[in-house]
This record gives structure tokens, sequence and C-alpha cells, in this order.
């Protein structure tokens, strides 16, 4: 199999620091000795010299220290993170990186957000407050603070989400401008100036169009196909929602909050995770149960997402329905006039429609065998149907509508 990537690559240092043998193991088809050559190999890389350098700060042995363990020890060494943070941002072009990323200041951060303000502040998750800011050279931005968690939790998302989005560089992944470790973790990202998929679809009163739907639709399987087969290194990013589509101001989806994304080595078939973390209702069958994390985790996901699309019903409702459940029945006899968004007013192409709602219903398939994968997905929302000959049709009830209403020369 090619291998994608070489040890020069934000993946060797991130299993160092992060890969917790406590909490997490992995299904690895590769040889256990194999695996560990590479991981013991000699350094090539900045990514490895940041390791040395957190090492040539240890005074234990680093073998019987936690990976975070070892991170927060080094930071109680240097004064700071300043000495750390740089190394994730190399100014080689061999990480793919167009622009170098720049640090922030406290005082810059909170010049550009009004000291924080609570005017400012444009978003709200688990674990982090978001605030507009505009920098000294007017450019609008968005300050990510972490607000919640224990330290180590804290500086683990943090170095993790920054290493993965310096990486990704696609036009449907969230783009990061800098960061900043004065006072906080701060990470400082392109502003989206229409908010989140979320906020538009249920917090707003203008009803999004079919089409701005559709292009959503279309950007955030493309985004996805490059996370998990286009960039150097396999990601899933395990948090896919409507609060973490991103709208550009012509309404282009991105990808962002990569806080509990994993980079996953190529011939690990998938990863177990104890921790549950991730967003009721987005949350595949066999992640539910067994904690088994891969690409297919991301693939339901999506496809709730475009029941949402089309629905305009959030994943989980007040009374906790899930919106899953409640369409399946309605899949399975193509009632698509109870699924469609009243909010559209019947106002949606027909064709595009039926496809969405292929995909979605493949994507949402109990078996994570039998759902495809975000290349075949954005194949059927293009309207090629030849990946989805293989599946079983009888189990789709959209697939001859579909099929027939594509090949249709009147619509
Ligand atoms: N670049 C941006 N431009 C505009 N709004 C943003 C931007 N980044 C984040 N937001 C807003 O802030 C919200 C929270 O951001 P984010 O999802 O990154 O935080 P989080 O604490 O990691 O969330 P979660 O609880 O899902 O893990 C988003 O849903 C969005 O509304």
């Amino acid at each position: 199999m090619e291998k994608k990537e070489g040890t020069s690559s934000p993946v060797g240092v991130l299993e160092d620091y992060f890969r917790s043998e406590e909490s997490e193991s992995c299904s690895s088809k590769e040889p256990t000795s194999d695996l560990e050559a590479r991981r013991s190999s000699k350094p090539t890389s900045r990514w490895r010299g940041l390791f040395q350098l957190v090492r040539s700060r240890s005074k234990k042995p680093l073998a019987t220290l936690h990976p975070l363990s070892v991170l927060k020890l080094s930071l109680r060494r240097c004064s700071s993170m300043r000495e750390i943070v740089p190394n994730l941002f190399p100014n080689s072009d061999s990480y793919n990186l167009k622009s170098p990323r720049t640090s922030f200041t406290l005082y810059e951060l909170q010049a550009a957000t009004g000291n924080f303000s609570q005017e400012n502040l444009i978003g709200k998750g688990g674990y982090a407050e978001v605030y507009r800011g505009c920098l000294k050279n007017g450019k609008l931005v968005a300050v990510k603070r972490l607000t919640r968690g224990k330290l180590d939790e804290m500086i683990g998302d943090f170095l993790s989400e920054m290493g993965i989005m310096a990486h990704v560089n696609h036009p449907n992944t969230a783009k990061l401008i800098g960061y900043g470790i004065d006072g906080g973790m701060h990470l400082v990202l392109e502003l989206s100036p229409h908010g989140s998929l979320a906020s538009k679809l249920y917090g707003s009163k203008e009803t999004l169009t079919w089409k701005i739907r559709h292009k959503i639709a279309l950007g955030t399987a493309e985004g996805l196909l490059y996370l998990h087969e286009g960039c150097q290194r396999r990601i899933v990013h395990r948090d896919i929602k409507a609060a973490n589509i991103l709208l550009t101001e012509d309404f282009e989806p991105q990808i962002c909050d990569f806080g509990l994304a994993k980079w996953l080595p190529e011939h690990w078939t998938h990863h177990i995770v104890s921790k549950f973390e991730g967003t009721f209702g987005y949350l595949a069958p066999e992640y539910l149960m067994h904690g088994i994390v891969d690409e297919k985790t991301d693939v339901f996901a999506f496809g709730v997402l475009l029941l949402e699309l089309v629905s305009g019903r959030r994943a989980l409702d007040y009374s906790q329905q899930s919106l899953v459940l409640w369409a399946k029945p309605l899949l399975k006899k193509s009632e698509i006039r109870e699924l469609v968004d009243p909010g559209l007013a019947n106002d949606y192409n027909t064709k595009q429609m039926n496809l969405m709602l292929l995909a979605a219903s493949l994507c949402i398939h109990q078996s994570s065998l039998r759902r495809p994968r975000m290349a075949q997905v954005v194949q059927i929302l293009n309207g090629n149907l030849s990946s989805v000959k293989c599946m079983n049709k009888s189990r789709v009830a959209f697939f001859r509508k579909a099929v027939a209403e594509y090949k249709s020369p009147k619509n």
C-alpha cells in the first residue's frame, strides 16, 4: 500500500504526545514491531525536534510518564508554551502551509476583540468561546479561546486542533491564521461572516434556499473526502454537525472544530476509544456501542447533516427525538413530502432532493460496512450513480426513483 507520508508530519509528535495508552487502543493491521520501529526511529523532522525539546526538559525517564504529563512538565520548565508552539509551524513548505502562522500577544487579541467583550461573543461550544475580532491590519477574525476542561486536556486539545488545522488546506476546511498562548490558549481563525450552518438553519428567520443547502451538502462532502483521502494523512473529524460547518460570504461551507479529530495511521482499520465524546444525534451505532472510530463514523454524521439540510429539523429536537429514527421509516416508504422542510415551500430541485435523500439513507445505514465512502457520497450527490450499483438496491427505496428522475430528460 502506498504510504502517504513520512515521519515529517504532525502525526509523529501528536502520536507521541497524545496517544493515551490507558484510555485508547487500536486495531492495527500493521505488525507491532513495524509500528514500534517507526515510533522509535530517529527523529528527522521539526516535529520530532519538538519532542526532543520536551524530552530534554524532563528529568524523569520519559517512558514512565504519560505523554501529557511530559508536556505539562516541560511547560512548567519552559516559562510558557512560547518555546513549544512555534515549532508546530515551521517555515518550510514541506507541511503544505500556504502562509506562515502568526503568533499573537494577549494584548493584540484583547485589542482585536474589545477585551473579549460580550458583544463580540459569536459562539460558545462545549470547550471554547469564540469572539469576533478585527486585527490591526483590518482583517476580520474569529478568536477561539479554550475555556473548559482540565489543564492536561486543554493543552492536548489545543495542540491537537492546531496541529491538524495547520496541516489541512482545502476550500472546505476552516482557515487558521495564528495562535496566542499568553493568558490562555487561543486559536485565531478567518471569520466566517454567516457563522455556522446551525445558526442559519435554526437561529435565523430567513429560510436557507435549496440552492444554498445543496451547495453546503456538496462542499461539506468534498471537505470530508479531502480529510479522509485527500490530505497527507487520514483524518477522522469525529464531530461533524451543523454547528461545526461555517459559512463563508458566498455560503461555501467550511468544516471547523478539529478538537476531536484523529489522525489514523494508514494501516489501522479503526481506532477504539473508551472516552465518550461527540454529539448525540450524530453518533454512529458502532461508536455508541463499541467506541469504534473510522471514516464511517463521519459518514454517518454526514448523513444526519444531510437530513437536517433537507428537513430543517435538528439532529436531536427539544424532546430528544432523534432525526434518524424519525426519518428512517419515511425514507423507507419514500415519503419525500413528509421529509422536506415546509419552509422550502416546495421550492427545490427534485432531482437533487432525491440524490440527497439517497445519499442520506445510505450514510445512516446501521452497518458501517454498508455505508458508502465519502468518495461515493460525492459521486452520488453529483448524480453519478455508478458507485451505488454494487449496493443492495432493494434496501434503498430512493434508488429507482433517483435513477429514473436523473435519467428523465424532463427533469
Ligand atoms: N471562524 C469562525 N467564524 C465565525 N464563527 C465561528 C468561527 N469559529 C467558530 N465559530 C462559532 O463558534 C461556535 C463554537 O465553535 P467551536 O465549535 O470551534 O467550539 P467548541 O467549544 O470546540 O465546540 P464543541 O462543543 O462543538 O466542541 C461555532 O458553532 C460557530 O458558531
